[in-house]
């Protein structure tokens, strides 16, 4: 069970507190089991206040976890790594990084290559248990794959993939979240230019992409079958698609999401 799992959180910023958000909400998740550490803490009062182990002792916080989440930027993994190496014990303890492009590989210079060790991709949609997240490891034991798996099942779903796709699952799912969430953003502006209010649009902007996903989810079916659904024939909805593509609404996608993949790349 999870909830008896010491989990830290080493390196708490926007990722980590969404993260630490999801499993409070947990049913029966103790916050005890949890240690979220910041170089200033300020800003993490609000876990302290829940009964969350806070601090700026990434030692001590590794020392007494059985799950070590790297929370840090991708530039700041290694010396981490390095500071809380004394205390790590490769048999017992399971390390996971969520830092964008940094392989196994990489970590295995600074750690033991015999620690278990994971790379998590996961988005901040972990905040209300709606999280994707893609993880990949080295040497861990199916118990120890269990364990992690249920980690982050527990705020979303949770998908294996092979090493060399993570950085493709940081883009797709990662990053992908602010995506959908500019693409929102324009929908909201141009229905206050037809008419709405802000708020109002936004709430219809919003249950129309909760509906539109939660339908791809549940019929598990192609955007472009239920898209026909929509577009009557001569209809202002192919109108508005077409005028969209005009404008190179699913190029500008494409070559964002190329972009983003190329920058991890270099
Ligand atoms: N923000 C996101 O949506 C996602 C981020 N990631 C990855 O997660 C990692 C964190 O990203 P963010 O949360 O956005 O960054 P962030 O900058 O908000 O969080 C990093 C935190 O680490 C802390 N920190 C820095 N040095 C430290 C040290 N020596 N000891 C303890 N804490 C220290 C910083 O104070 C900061 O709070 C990055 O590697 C990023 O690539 C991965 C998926 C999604
Ligand atoms: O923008 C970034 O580099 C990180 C990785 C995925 C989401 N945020």
């Amino acid at each position: 069970m999870i909830s008896n799992v010491k989990i830290a959180i080493i390196g708490c910023g926007n990722l980590g507190t969404s993260i630490a958000n999801g499993l409070l909400a947990l049913d029966n998740f103790d916050p005890k089991n949890l240690s979220l550490t910041k170089r200033n803490t300020e800003s993490l009062s609000e876990f302290e206040a829940k009964g969350v182990h806070v601090h700026s002792d990434n030692v001590i916080a590794a020392k007494y976890a059985d799950l070590i989440l790297l929370g840090v930027k991708p530039y700041n993994v290694s010396t981490i790594l390095k500071e809380i190496k004394p205390v790590l014990d490769p048999k017992k303890q399971i390390i996971i990084s969520l830092a964008t492009g940094i392989t196994l590989e990489e970590m295995f210079t600074v750690i033991d290559p015999a620690t278990v060790t994971f790379r998590a991709m996961p988005n901040i949609a972990a905040d209300i248990q709606e999280s994707i997240t893609c993880i990949c490891q080295k040497q861990a034991s199916p118990t120890q794959i269990e364990v992690v798996k249920e980690l982050f099942d527990a705020i979303g779903i949770t998908i294996t993939i092979d090493e060399s796709l993570m950085e493709a699952a940081t883009v797709l799912g990662a990053c992908g979240i602010a995506y959908v969430l500019r693409f929102m953003r324009a929908m909201i502006q141009g229905g206050i230019q037809i008419g709405f209010d802000a708020v109002t649009a936004s709430k219809i902007v919003n249950q129309t992409v909760k509906g539109a996903a939660e339908l791809m989810i549940q019929k598990n079916i192609h955007p472009e079958a239920a898209i026909d659904k929509v577009t009557t024939p001569k209809g202002c909805t192919i109108v508005g698609l077409n005028e969209m593509e005009h404008q190179g609404f699913s190029s500008a996608m494409v070559r964002g999401v190329i972009a983003s993949y190329e920058k991890i790349e270099k």
